[in-house]
């Protein structure tokens, strides 16, 4: 015997018992194991290919069961070979007789045979996660099921969780006229959702404008509303060649790990849009071109684009700041003066811890500019403290005890600049500039462009607040956080991405204080 033999097999127990904590129907893995049945697109752009690198690049492990071979590129469809049925249930035999299989995504099909070989399967193995993407044409116009088997294909969505139809394939299976706008397309998703009982993802791709919405709809109560959208901008660009092959292998790898559709979508639509906006850069082929799946890996790696991934991640907050009680009364001027000044005096405290924590970032910082940088930062902050006290607060009553948002957010500080790692720590001081000054300058426009009224009972404040030094300030913090995510290992960049989620929250959370604590 072996002395390998003797030893326990760690990883299959491990597998195991995971496999028997997890609910049933959710896995919630972390490296879901997620199974293709699609054709190959030579060309790398859609098909097979498409869906391994878009599971791969929702963090899944990518596996391809092949139902037909296409001879295609960016510029059309040459040529289709459906291999025998019988060969496709060997594979997907081979697959699961061995490996537990998280999601399944269901792309072309190619003829009845095929959808016939691939219902028995599902019907025997029941995956947890089952997404059909309703494949017809190709981008270029060209048949990848034939006509004849569109009832079969029919007759297999009520075994998928999740159906992604673009809006003529909608149609196509309702056996109506194509939608002629977005809410007509949204009745439609709810008829196919009632008809099949799955969730249907409605995708706007299709549709004419400048936005391109999505949206989940159920009709069986699995949502948070029965019709869930999800607004995005058109992105001006040919290369969509495989956007819903990417789309679909994206939302199989996601639910499996998170067990929520709306969650899902939520997550994967940004990505998706910048796989289409860095399209561009991929240079393949001359006509629709690929989406860039992996556009977000090396984006860390240039100039700029670890910061460019942290803006993405303020849109949310920012937009959730824009739309506060506090934010608004203070813009229009009828914030109530018991709020202004709770905000005002927990600010002070908050800048006092600030400053300390900023101290901290100079201490650890790898250069003398980054450590001048900070020392002198921390200084503005106790001078803007003291300002604070000596033109704003000295004239109000204000109650001066810590307030529970302030002190969540200052402990969240205190506790990045203890960890040790510079990287962490600037990313999570980061929000206070980034976001302040975002909001500042918006505000401040917003005033002078309502005619900066005389009578404002916060024009000083609204003044003061776009500072041009401060900006100053906040593009350099941006640019020192975008060297050190990209000196940074991909570990400690996620523990710098988190931390700064977490501080645009406070920021957020620090907003609306006021109206729920003063
Ligand atoms: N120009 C665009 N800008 C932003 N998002 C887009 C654009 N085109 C498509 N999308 C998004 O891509 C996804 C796929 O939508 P679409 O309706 O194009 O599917 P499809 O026709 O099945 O795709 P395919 O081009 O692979 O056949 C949707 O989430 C849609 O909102
Ligand atoms: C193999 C294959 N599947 C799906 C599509 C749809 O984009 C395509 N063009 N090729």
């Amino acid at each position: 015997m072996s002395s390998a033999s003797l030893l326990p097999a760690p990883a299959a127990a491990a597998g195991s018992l995971l496999e028997t904590v997890a609910p049933p129907g959710r896995t919630s893995r972390d490296v879901p194991r997620v199974l293709a049945i699609a054709g190959s697109d030579p060309s790398g752009g859609a098909g097979i290919q498409a869906d391994l690198k878009s599971i791969a690049a929702h963090g899944g492990y990518g596996m391809a069961a092949i139902t037909a071979l296409t001879a295609q590129n960016t510029t059309g469809v040459r040529g289709v070979h459906v291999p025998p049925a019988t060969f496709l249930s060997a594979q997907l035999d081979a697959v699961s007789d061995d490996i537990q299989v998280d999601a399944v995504k269901i792309g072309m099909l190619g003829d009845a045979h095929v959808i016939a070989a691939v219902r028995g399967w599902l019907e025997k193995v029941r995956p947890g996660v089952v997404v059909v993407d309703p494949v017809l044409v190709a981008t270029s116009g060209d048949r990848l099921l034939q006509e004849s088997a569109e009832a079969a294909l029919g007759e297999l969505l009520p075994l998928a969780d999740l159906i992604t139809p673009n809006l003529p394939e909608l149609a196509m299976l309702l056996g109506e006229p194509e939608a002629a706008d977005w809410p007509a397309a949204l009745d439609q998703g709810r008829r196919l959702a009632a008809r099949t009982g799955a969730t249907v993802l409605v995708k706007g791709g299709h549709l004419n404008g400048s936005t391109c919405p999505d949206a989940l709809v159920n009709t069986a109560g699995l949502l948070s509303a029965e019709v869930v959208e999800f607004a995005g901008e058109r992105i001006s660009t040919r290369n969509s060649h495989g956007t819903g092959c990417s789309l679909s292998s994206a939302m199989a790898t996601a639910q499996a790990r998170l067990g929520d559709w709306e969650a899902s979508l939520r997550a994967v639509k940004p990505w998706l849009a910048g796989a289409l906006r860095t399209s561009g850069q991929l240079e393949v082929g001359a006509g629709n071109g690929p989406i860039n799946h992996f556009h977000h890996l090396a984006q860390s790696e240039r100039k700029g684009g670890f910061a460019e991934l942290l803006r993405a991640e303020t849109v949310a907050d920012l937009e959730a700041i824009y739309g506060l009680g506090f934010i608004r009364g203070l813009a229009e001027g009828t914030l109530a003066e018991r709020e202004f000044a709770y905000y005002l005096a927990q600010d002070a405290i908050y800048l006092n811890g600030y400053s300390r924590v900023l101290a901290r970032a100079s201490a650890l910082a790898p250069t003398e500019s980054e450590q001048l940088f900070w020392a002198h930062s921390a200084q503005q902050c106790l001078e803007v403290e003291s300002e604070l006290h000596r033109n704003w607060l000295s004239t109000r009553s204000v109650q001066t005890e810590l307030g529970p948002v302030t002190k969540a957010y200052v402990d969240h500080l205190v506790a990045a600049s203890a960890g040790g790692s510079y990287a962490v720590l600037v990313a999570a001081v980061l929000p206070c500039f980034w976001l302040y000054a975002e909001v500042g300058e918006t505000l401040h426009a917003e005033y002078v462009a309502a005619g900066a009224q005389a009578g404002h009972p916060y024009a000083e404040w609204l003044r003061t607040y776009a500072d041009e030094e401060f900006a100053a300030a906040t593009l350099r913090a941006i640019e020192i956080a975008d060297d050190a995510g990209r000196a940074a290992s991909a570990g400690e960049r996620e523990a710098m991405i988190t931390a700064f989620r977490q501080s645009c929250r406070y920021e957020v959370e620090f907003f609306d204080a006021p109206s729920r604590h003063s």
